[in-house]
């Protein structure tokens, strides 16, 4: 039997970290080896097993950590906030773990300094962790090709709770549509990316929806995709981690998982 992948979850106790770390845990394949969370975090110095159970059964003898020091791993699989993202990235390198993120809301700054860790660790970033939205980037990519006259524009719904606007998946795909282009804020809920409208409602306890529209002067095509279970996402990175360790170092995306 080969030796489990030992994996550090970044995030640990959030809405995705918590999926992650159930999984992980349930499954033999993977071995955790810590589990992080913000330095103001409720859960800091309690066992992990809290994040999943109340009553204290089955503990897992890991502590919610906010410092890496010293930890080794094969790989970090990254659901956080953007403000602990670079220093996360630097540990990475300098300790030669493979890195996988899905967190959103990144600066210029912390894309190029993912692009420089790239050079030295197998890195894979992507704004949605379901393969069916790297599908739908990829048709988009051929759509607006062979529809030069498409006048494309993007709506995504989000939970509440969710930090950054517009989402990650909704810049992604208008990235695909556009890409070199910067973004600007038009409204409170409204942004432009060079020719692509996105706007972006937050609404109850919404997984994810994406609608992407190209109107044509004589047709309308309209792609969505919608999240059920935000579970989805952490067994995308999971999938994403299991395909990533042992490379050898360089940007992937989901297209590499795609392709098998
Ligand atoms: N790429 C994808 O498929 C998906 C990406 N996301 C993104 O993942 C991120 C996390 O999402 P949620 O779990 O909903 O957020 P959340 O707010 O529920 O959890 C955030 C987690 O990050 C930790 N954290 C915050 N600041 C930190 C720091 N400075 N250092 C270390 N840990 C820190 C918190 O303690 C918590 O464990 C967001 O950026 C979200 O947009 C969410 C779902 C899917
Ligand atoms: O915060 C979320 O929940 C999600 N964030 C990602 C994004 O910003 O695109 C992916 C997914 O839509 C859920």
């Amino acid at each position: 039997m080969p030796q489990p992948i030992n994996v550090i979850i970044s995030g640990v106790s959030g809405r995705i970290g918590r999926r992650l770390l159930k999984l992980v845990i349930d499954q033999p394949s993977f071995k955790l080896v810590a589990g992080l969370v913000s330095p103001n975090s409720k859960h800091l110095g309690k066992d992990l097993s809290l994040l999943l159970n109340q009553d204290g059964s089955n503990p897992t003898g890991l502590l919610a950590i906010d410092s890496l020091a010293g930890v080794k791993a094969d790989v970090v699989i990254d659901f956080s906030q953007p403000d602990g993202f670079d220093e996360l990235v630097d540990y990475c390198v300098l300790s030669q773990i493979a890195f996988v993120s899905g967190t959103t809301g990144l600066n210029q700054d912390s894309f190029d300094r993912l692009s420089q860790a790239a050079k030295y660790i197998p890195v894979m970033w992507t704004s949605n962790f379901s393969l069916n939205i790297q599908i739908m980037k990829n048709l988009l990519q051929i759509l607006r090709q062979t529809n030069e006259d498409g006048v494309f524009s993007i709506t995504e719904t989000h939970h509440i709770h969710k930090k950054d606007m517009p989402s990650g998946t909704a810049i992604s795909l208008a990235q695909a549509l556009s890409p070199e282009s910067n973004m600007t804020k038009v409204a409170a809920d409204a942004f432009q990316l060079g020719d692509v409208a996105i706007k972006a409602i937050r609404e109850g306890e919404v997984p994810g929806i994406h609608e992407v529209t190209c109107q044509l002067p004589a047709e309308t095509m309209t792609f969505k995709h919608e999240s059920h279970d935000p579970a989805i996402f952490a067994q995308g990175a999971l999938n994403a981690a299991a395909w990533i360790h042992g490379k050898t170092s360089g940007y992937y995306d989901l297209n590499s998982v795609l392709m098998g």
